[in-house]
């Protein structure tokens, strides 16, 4: 895989979750995070109201720890921007944008038009941001019978956790299928840049938007040929069971192991319990650790072979042909660990074989992690972390030097 990418010029592809991070794709929070609200926070499922000017600051610090460890920085608004050059791509993103019940035929269609008439920028921005009923003059019943502070597009504030939005499996993109309302149209996007970008011209998906419910941060490349994927709050049973047949019949797995993990929002994805930090080592989250299954799903060729529940390290070991799977064991108290889980302190991000980024605040998983010998580079997330999601929710890694030899 990895010659014939290269020798194709194509710059992407994952085949683990610590091969070196040659290009991640993130996305520099907007004026998107300018919609939150007290009232509106809970559905856009933001814990509180960021600060909007330090959250980008922490941003770009992340961005710039990425880049001086040779990393190249791709941003989402970018690539959209770029992607909407192309007509068609315009004319495909204004009609998924419209294409919400609420607005009724009158409003649809002045929408249409107007957004039809903005330059590649203001369309990825009100794409993004969305569109407030004051901000339009449309006329008509369903206008004048909504709230000024109405939306007529959602603001999609959770762009920045570009994890959840596409995931890259081995020189194929996933476009995934997300379970929340507040974010099902973040995959209009990517899919519009996997489809539209001169980038990513020819690229093969291997998952689309509108299957089965499957969430980036559920999909962990543990090695070559092997995914762990979450089920719970958002990828669903018949989501993993799909992307297991998809994977296998395009050969870029042999084994998919599901893991069940608790339907809560501390959970929401396995990447919050469970991140690889090594080759052969995962950072787990202690109060969930010993519990984890996973069931190891394989094929003939025809049929799915769904194996026993098995501990998850045990099954993750047999399906990487390794003998043990390591866990870095924090030894957190069960209250430390949890106030750190929930502020991702579990949710590294790597970018090479022992050497991951983290929050700065959880100061006790990090400590852990360097007495195991794990490099943490600390990030400050004061304000990103309002919206609960941690380095690796924030990072698509596009393309990492291969662990296959
Ligand atoms: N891969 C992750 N853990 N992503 C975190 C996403 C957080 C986001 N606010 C949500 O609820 O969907």
């Amino acid at each position: 895989m990895t010659e014939a990418r290269q020798d194709s010029g194509k710059a992407y592809g994952v085949d683990s979750e610590v091969g070196a991070l040659r290009t991640v794709m993130l996305h520099r929070p907007g004026n998107e995070l300018r919609r939150l609200t007290p009232r509106n926070n809970d559905k856009l499922l933001f814990d509180g109201i960021p600060w909007v000017g330090r959250a980008q600051d922490e941003h770009d610090a992340f961005a710039q720890a990425l880049r001086d460890r040779d990393v190249e920085v791709l941003y989402l608004g970018e690539l959209l921007t770029e992607s909407l050059a192309d007509p068609a791509a315009r004319a495909q993103a204004v009609a998924g944008a419209t294409e919400d019940l609420r607005l009724g035929d009158t409003l649809r269609e002045y929408l249409q038009a107007s957004l039809g008439e903005l330059d590649p920028a203001g369309l990825a921005e009100a794409l993004m941001a969305g569109v407030r009923n004051d901000e339009v003059r449309a006329g008509g019943l369903v206008t004048s019978l909504l709230a000024h502070e109405d939306f007529l597009i959602d603001p999609l504030p959770n762009l920045l956790f570009t994890r959840d939005s596409s995931v890259w499996i081995q020189d194929t993109v996933a476009v995934t299928s997300l379970a929340m309302p507040a974010r099902m149209r973040e995959t209009q996007l990517t899919e519009l840049i996997y489809t539209f970008h001169p980038r990513f011209a020819g690229v093969d998906k291997v998952y689309d938007h509108q299957l089965e419910h499957v969430e980036g941060g559920d999909v962990l490349a543990l090695g070559p040929g092997v995914l762990a994927v979450g089920v719970g709050e958002r990828t669903t049973p018949a989501g993993v069971e799909r992307l297991a047949r998809r994977v296998f019949s395009k050969d870029l797995a042999h084994t998919v192991l599901a893991v069940p993990i608790a339907q809560q929002r501390a959970t929401m994805h396995l990447d919050t319990v469970c991140t690889m930090v090594d080759k052969d080592a995962v950072l787990m989250y202690p109060n969930m650790a010993e519990e984890m299954r996973a069931l190891a799903v394989t094929t003939d060729g025809d049929q799915l072979h769904i194996a026993e529940p098995e501990p998850f390290l045990v099954a993750a070991a047999k399906a990487l042909g390794i003998d043990t799977l390591r866990r870095i064991d924090t030894g957190l108290d069960p209250v430390t660990a949890e106030r750190e889980q929930w502020d991702d302190g579990n949710n590294t991000l790597a970018l090479a074989p022992r050497v991951c980024i983290a929050y700065e605040r959880t100061v006790e998983t990090n400590a852990r992690l360097e007495e195991s010998g794990i490099e943490v580079i600390r990030i400050s997330g004061s304000e990103l972390g309002s919206g609960r999601g941690g380095p690796r929710c924030m990072s698509c890694p596009v393309l990492r030097s291969p662990m296959t030899a």
